[in-house]
């Protein structure tokens, strides 16, 4: 990896929830415009680092820093500045986006909220929607009558939209059909890598990991365990739990290019 500065810093992070830690000493960088992907099997606790890197939980031990200063101390006149420079996508799509909003009303608030923060951005609904292939058909819906998977794409149009300098995405588009899925991952793979933004995904579906991102982070025992590129890392698995993912996919271990 390359001596530029890191965008997004972890250090000895902890975290639990009254039991045995869930994290217990992630150190973690990453680099503007980096995709990397955290991979880790369920309930190892991918999303309660993805949170804690983005701001919206705090570890009980260690700090994250975004540019050099701390996420979680971020002070109120510089949160609308954190938020859209800093973006998480969570599991269940589009949370914090009101239901009764239209599809379209949500992606214009997004630009009205980056221009607020002093980003320059275009206004261009289609185009969000294009990137997550939503046709423009769905501006006039109300969010809360969009299925799941229509949600996430929804939740990642919006946070994609106004160009942040990072994307924390967790478990995206498990909700979507397969197909649909890799067609999705691949417009979001165009575009951060086309306008630089740095992408953290959080999965434990390797498929989706190989369309989005080039290295992979492996968490497990509330550590990181393994890291490298992703090629690597799936064709010389190292940890037990990596070793688990990769065998339940054949093709994957073997190389072949994804489906
Ligand atoms: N609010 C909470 N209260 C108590 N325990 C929690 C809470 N949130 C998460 N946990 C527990 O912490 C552990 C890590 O959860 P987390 O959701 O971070 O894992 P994950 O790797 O994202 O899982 P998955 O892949 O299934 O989404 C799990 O054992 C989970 O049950």
């Amino acid at each position: 990896m390359s001596s530029t500065p890191a965008v997004l810093e972890a250090t000895d992070v902890w975290a639990g929830y009254g039991g045995p830690p869930v994290l217990a000493g992630v150190d973690l960088t990453l680099r503007p415009g980096e995709a990397v992907g955290l991979l880790g099997r369920s309930g190892v606790g991918k999303s309660t680092l993805v949170e804690i890197l983005g701001g919206g939980q705090r570890p009980t031990q260690g700090h994250v820093t975004f540019d050099g200063a701390p996420v979680a101390k971020t002070p109120r006149r510089r949160r609308k500045d954190v938020r859209a420079r800093l973006r998480t996508v969570h599991q269940n799509g589009i949370a914090g986006v009101d239901v009764q909003r239209t599809v379209e009303e949500t992606i214009l608030d997004a630009f009205k909220e980056a221009r607020k923060a002093g980003r320059t951005t275009d206004n261009d609904v289609e185009a969000a929607l294009a990137v997550v292939a939503l046709p423009i058909r769905f501006v006039t819906r109300r969010v809360g009558t969009l299925s799941g998977g229509e949600r996430q794409r929804v939740a990642i149009a919006r946070a994609l939209a106004t160009r942040p300098d990072l994307l924390l995405l967790d478990e995206p588009l498990t909700a979507v059909e397969q197909t649909l899925r890799e067609e999705v991952a691949d417009e979001i793979r165009a575009l951060v890598r086309k306008d630089g933004i740095g992408l953290l995904v959080a999965s434990h579906d390797l498929r989706l990991l190989e369309r989005l991102t080039e290295h992979v982070l492996v968490l497990a025992e509330g550590t990181i365990v393994e890291s490298g590129p992703l090629r690597s890392v799936l064709q010389d698995p190292q940890h037990p739990d990596t070793r688990a993912l990769v065998e339940a996919l054949p093709d994957v271990a073997a190389g072949r290019p994804p489906r």
